[in-house]
Order: structure tokens, then sequence, then C-alpha cells
């Protein structure tokens, strides 16, 4: 099977996420997750904390804490979501993003959690929403920021999921992989706004997707680059194209000090 045949891997992913929203919200209803919500810790600026990265002259990384992935399995065995959290904090971070979904990339609501309480950085909880019973979720086990994936939404949920987390206090990142995906994205008010460089059909990884799609990006959106971030080279080509915000995972989670690594990538003189 050629990659132009092969279900995209995002369907599955859905069609799973769907079953599991309907298991979760029958343990747990939506009045309930709503008092949780409320009682989550304060949120901590996601936005914010990269705007004031790239203020002060620096790269704002969003530093990925991921166990796994459909396209390569399991990335980092042993792995220690606080440990990590403080790595990332001390190589310069701005934020964090943790994986928690569970079938797909291995991840844990509790790596949130720990990842969140070992350190002082925002964090994004990394997942698929469909629902607005995971975006009060998603507050109440700490999330400063969501992920909506503009591909996994309608026009009318995806600005619902939307407004219900700025709602609650959290910052957007919308993701896309194309033109038309993008033109959907600026219909909502988030700042943040990424461009995904990983095809959810073949799983090849272009960072001209990134540099194709910036021309369309207004002013008052702030582009984060994401997926397949790996050598100096890259970063040089992103910077040099006025890209200052970046989301990277696995070329961390491959190295045994991830902090260590970023430091290294983005802040060797
Ligand atoms: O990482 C995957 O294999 C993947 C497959 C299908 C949907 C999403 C996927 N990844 C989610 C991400 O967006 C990345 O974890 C994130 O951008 C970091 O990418 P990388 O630096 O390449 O690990």
């Amino acid at each position: 099977m050629n990659a132009a045949q092969r279900p995209d891997v995002l369907q599955k992913i859905l069609q799973r996420k769907a079953e599991e929203v309907a298991e979760r919200s029958a343990r747990r209803s939506l009045d309930e997750i709503k008092a949780m919500a409320a009682d989550g810790p304060p949120v901590r600026g996601f936005a914010a904390a990269i705007e004031a990265k790239i203020a002060a002259g620096h790269p704002a990384v969003i530093a990925e804490v991921k166990k796994a992935s459909p396209s390569k399995g399991v990335i980092r065995a042993d792995f220690d979501p606080a440990a990590i959290a403080r790595s990332y904090e001390a190589g310069g971070a701005a934020c964090l993003s943790v994986l928690t979904d569970v079938d797909f990339f291995q991840g844990a609501d509790d790596y949130l959690r720990q990842a969140r309480e070992a350190c002082a950085l925002p964090a994004l909880r990394k997942d698929f929403a469909i629902d607005p019973w995971q975006v009060y979720e998603a507050r109440a086990l700490g999330a400063d920021c969501v992920l909506l994936i503009v591909a996994a939404l309608d026009d009318a949920r995806l600005a619902a999921l939307s407004d219900l987390a700025l709602a609650l206090g959290m910052d957007v990142l919308v993701e896309v992989h194309d033109m038309d995906e993008l033109e959907r994205a600026l219909q909502v008010p988030a700042p943040l706004l990424g461009i995904n460089n990983r095809s959810l059909r073949s799983f090849e990884v272009s960072l001209d997707t990134t540099l194709s799609l910036k021309h369309a990006v207004p002013g008052d959106r702030r582009l984060v680059t994401e997926s397949g971030i790996a050598t100096a080279d890259d970063v040089r080509k992103m910077r040099g194209a006025g890209v200052d915000a970046f989301l990277v995972g696995e070329s961390f989670m491959r190295e045994r000090d991830p902090g260590a690594a970023l430091q290294r990538l983005f802040f060797a003189a």
C-alpha cells in the first residue's frame, strides 16, 4: 500500500477518541468535570510565555514530553515526565507540550500533571480534542493550553471548543497542515497558529510545509512550526524565514538529557 492509498491515521485516532470520550463521560458527568475544571490549578500564561521569550530576543521552544508515536513507535523507553520537564526548564524552554493520548502515543493524564507540577512552565495538553468534555478535562488536569487540530473539527466545533478554552482562561494552539485548513483556522480568534510539518497520511516531514504557508499567516498570529525540527540547519532555515516559535519532541526525547539538547540546538552561540 503506498502513501496515497494509506488511510489517514487521524481518522483512526478520531474514531477511537470518540469511544474514549463516551467512556470517560459515562464515568464522570459534564457537571462533575466542570466542577473539577473550576478547581484546577491557576492558569499559567502559555501564549504570554512564548511572547516573553521572543520579546527578549530568543526563540520560543515548546518542548514536548513524548514517549511514543504512531510514526516511530517507542521513542523513549526510560520515561520520567517530571525529570524531563525539569530538564526542559533548565534548558530554556518557553513551555511544555505533554502527550496524553493513551492508545496511539502511550501518553497519560498523569504525565501532564507530573510534568507541570515539576516546574514553573505552562503546559499544553497534546491530545485530540473533539468534545467540550475534554476541554473541561484539560483544565481539570492543569492544562494551560489545548491543541485544536483543524483537520479533526468542522468550523462550528472548532469555534465552540476554542471559545470554551479561552473562556476557561486557557490558550489555544490551532494546528493546520495546508492552505484550506489555514483559511479555516483564521476564522478563530486564537493567536497561536501551529503549522505541522508532518503529513498525517504518509508521516513524511517537510519543513517546506511551514515555509510555503507562512506568507498567509497574518501578523496578529504567532506562527509555531511543529514537527521534524532536529538540526541546527533546520533552526537556521526557520529563523531565517522569520519563524520564532517551535514545537519539538522526538529529537529531544532521543537524547539522554533533553533539556541540554534543547539548549544546544537553540541557544548555543
Ligand atoms: O508524531 C507522530 O507520529 C504523529 C502522528 C500522527 C499525528 C500526530 C503526530 N504527532 C503529533 C505532533 O504534532 C508532534 O508530536 C509534534 O509536532 C512534535 O513533533 P516531533 O518534533 O517531530 O516529534
